[in-house]
């Protein structure tokens, strides 16, 4: 028998991340090619982005997807989350040249004070958020703190683009195939603060430290690269990655929905307090995810140089958290 429909609302769906993510929901590759979908998409209410998002609800429609079961356009989210079981917070303002994403703090963070209250108003007491847009981990963390009736655990903020992104740098360094690469993790912010890990990382059985031995490659070339990548990509690209942000959604959500066999992937996600990170901040950690749930790895051992970019990445969004106090 075939199973019932699940309800994805995606916020932003006229935009680019939105442009490269409907269609991979649609065709099942995030809850899976046996799960029909019904796609909630919300827009600005404005003339021209509510027309934008019809043409990408023809386009989908053009695409006679048998997964997608319905597809609804909303400009107010209490109507778009609507008994949604997945939401995916992509909609804000994108970073231009020359811009850090503190500078998004400001002009984002409204923005998720409103949704984390919708979705606390209308959204399935199950549902699994994502935020995408940035500062992601803070707006993750504004619309965790807007909606007192949720679970807190059922908030979280992408990590899984660094994450992503630190594999294919593993792999082009030690030479082998990015699957071949377990137990890599990043900690913290989604910014170039993020301290991109791979003291844990083995390939094939064998530790990626050890293979690769090299502490200045890792502090001067490695952690920047993954850091500013997103920076290089808008100067490559003048605009801010997409189809690969979209892809970590992805990613983070079949993850998050259909387990990991036991493999670590990062997520944000609010802290309880492992690795002395105060509690509700919300902070990239290696996860497992199981039946729906996500457990963070626990005990791992911390050294002086984790402990210092840990402690840095932490400092930074303690103070993007402080910014935003006043709304909640
Ligand atoms: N966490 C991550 O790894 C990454 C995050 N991002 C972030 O994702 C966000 C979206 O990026 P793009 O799709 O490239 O931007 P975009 O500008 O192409 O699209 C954003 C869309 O969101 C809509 N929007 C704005 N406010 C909204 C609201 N309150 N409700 C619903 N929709 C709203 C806009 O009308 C626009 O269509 C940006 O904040 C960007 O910085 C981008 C790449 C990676
Ligand atoms: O850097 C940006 O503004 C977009 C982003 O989050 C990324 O590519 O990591």
């Amino acid at each position: 028998m075939s199973k019932k429909p699940v309800r994805v609302a995606v916020t932003g769906a006229a935009g680019q991340i939105g442009y490269a993510l409907l269609f991979r929901i649609a065709s099942g590759e995030m809850l899976g090619k046996d799960q029909p979908v019904i796609l909630q998409l919300l827009e600005i209410p404005d003339e021209k982005a509510q027309k934008a998002l019809k043409g990408v609800m023809m386009e989908l429609e053009d695409c006679a997807f048998p997964l997608l079961a319905g597809m609804e356009a909303h400009s107010d989210a209490k109507a778009a989350f609507k008994d949604t079981d997945y939401a995916l917070l992509v909609g804000a303002r994108p970073r231009g040249p020359g811009m850090e994403r503190a500078d998004l703090l400001a002009a984002n963070a409204q923005i998720f004070t409103a949704q984390g209250k919708a979705l606390n108003e209308s959204a399935s007491r199950n549902v699994k958020v994502l935020v995408v847009g940035n500062p992601a981990n803070t707006n993750a963390y504004i619309a965790m703190k807007s909606a007192p009736d949720l679970p807190r655990e059922n908030f979280t903020a992408m990590l899984r683009l660094d994450h992503n992104r630190a594999l294919s740098q593993i792999a082009a360094k030690t030479g082998k195939p990015v699957a071949s690469i377990k137990k890599l993790c990043v900690w913290g912010n989604h910014s170039p603060t993020m301290y991109a890990d791979y003291r844990f990382a083995t390939i094939d059985g064998a530790s990626v430290k050890d293979m690769i031995n090299d502490h200045a490659w890792n502090k001067d070339v490695f952690l920047p690269t993954v850091g500013k990548r997103g920076a290089a990509i808008i100067e490559a690209r003048g605009l801010s990655s997409a189809a690969s942000a979209a892809n970590a959604a992805i990613d983070h959500m079949r993850d998050w929905a259909l387990g990991t066999n036991g493999e670590w992937v990062t997520m944000g996600v609010p802290s309880n307090g492992e690795y002395g990170i105060p509690k509700d901040v919300m902070f990239g950690y290696p996860v497992t995810c199981e039946g729906g749930k996500y457990k963070i790895v626990e005990g791992l051992p911390i050294d002086e140089f984790s402990q210092g970019c840990i402690d840095k990445t932490l400092a930074e969004l303690l103070s993007e958290q402080d910014g935003v106090k006043h709304l909640l």
